[in-house]
């Protein structure tokens, strides 16, 4: 995985499901160390763009590719045949957290190192010192560390998306893909997980590009935003030029209802 290649490039992707073109004709080029948000109204194609970059569905066949770090994920509707190593980079993060539920915290996290441990040493629960070690320092990094032994399906929300980030973390990924991330949370444990994110970026260098329903959330977190409507890319740049005439362009008159927090820009 080369350092300097972009954490994604997509050139004309597109993907339909049945009548309907979830994506059509995407490009875009994310850098490395970029912090991207990506908006749009429900339905506008953001999750199926984050599940086509993580190569956890095809694309249509055809002209469309998708790479990441440099690595080809899929093209011409096909997954690449090392589609698990570079997804090994990438650190996924749900909605719903997708933690195990009836496994410890801990366990959910050192889940994240399965990928370089003997799969039988794992399966028996004899993890490594030093991979224990990492996973507790993630676990405590992400502000966890006290619920370590509870079962997951206990922990609120904010807790598990915090143990989900510490996963990721435990998994050496190179990048963050974050799908609604927080969407199921309150808005003190959203803005927790937000900056949690952004330190990831700032401080450790990880790309990361996170789907946001709260555009407050976007224009605060993130320097730039993508905005898909109708699958396509109908804005690509800063947060900072996000104006009140641009968000009636993505979302409608109704704006006010993509703001969580704040209100819309006048
Ligand atoms: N597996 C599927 N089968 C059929 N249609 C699908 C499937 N996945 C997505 N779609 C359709 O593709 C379009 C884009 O869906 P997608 O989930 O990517 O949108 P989204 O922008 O993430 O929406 P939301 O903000 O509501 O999560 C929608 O019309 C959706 O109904």
């Amino acid at each position: 995985m080369s350092q300097t290649a972009p954490l994604l490039v997509a050139r004309d992707v597109s993907k339909t499901f049945g009548a309907r073109k979830a994506l059509d004709g995407v490009s875009v080029t994310v850098g490395a160390g970029e912090m991207v948000a990506l908006i749009g109204p429900s339905g506008s194609g953001k999750s199926t763009l984050l599940r086509s970059i993580s190569g956890l569905q095809t694309i249509d066949p055809g002209k469309g590719e998708i790479e990441v770090f440099g690595r080809a994920v899929q093209k011409n509707g096909r997954l690449a045949g090392d589609v698990r190593r570079t997804r090994g980079g990438l650190g996924m993060i749900f909605q719903q957290f997708n933690l195990v539920g009836r496994l410890t915290l801990f366990t959910n996290v050192m889940l994240g190192a399965l990928g370089r441990l003997n799969p039988a040493v794992a399966l028996l629960g004899w993890w490594p010192g030093a991979e224990k070690n990492k996973a507790m320092a993630a676990l405590h990094r992400v502000g966890v560390s006290d619920y370590a032994g509870q079962r997951a399906n206990t922990l609120s929300g904010g807790q598990q998306q915090r143990g989900a980030i510490a996963r990721a973390i435990l998994q050496g990924a190179k990048a963050i893909l974050a799908d609604e991330p927080v969407a199921s949370l309150d808005p003190v444990s959203a803005r927790r997980v937000m900056d949690l994110l952004v330190e990831l970026n700032s401080r450790d260098g990880l790309g990361v590009i996170v789907t946001l329903h709260q555009v407050d959330y976007a224009i605060r977190y993130c320097r730039r935003v993508i905005a898909l409507k109708a699958g396509k890319v109908v804005y690509d740049g800063p947060a900072s030029e996000l104006n009140r005439e641009r968000l009636i362009d993505i979302y409608g008159p109704e704006i006010e209802e993509a703001f969580w927090e704040g209100g819309a820009p006048a």
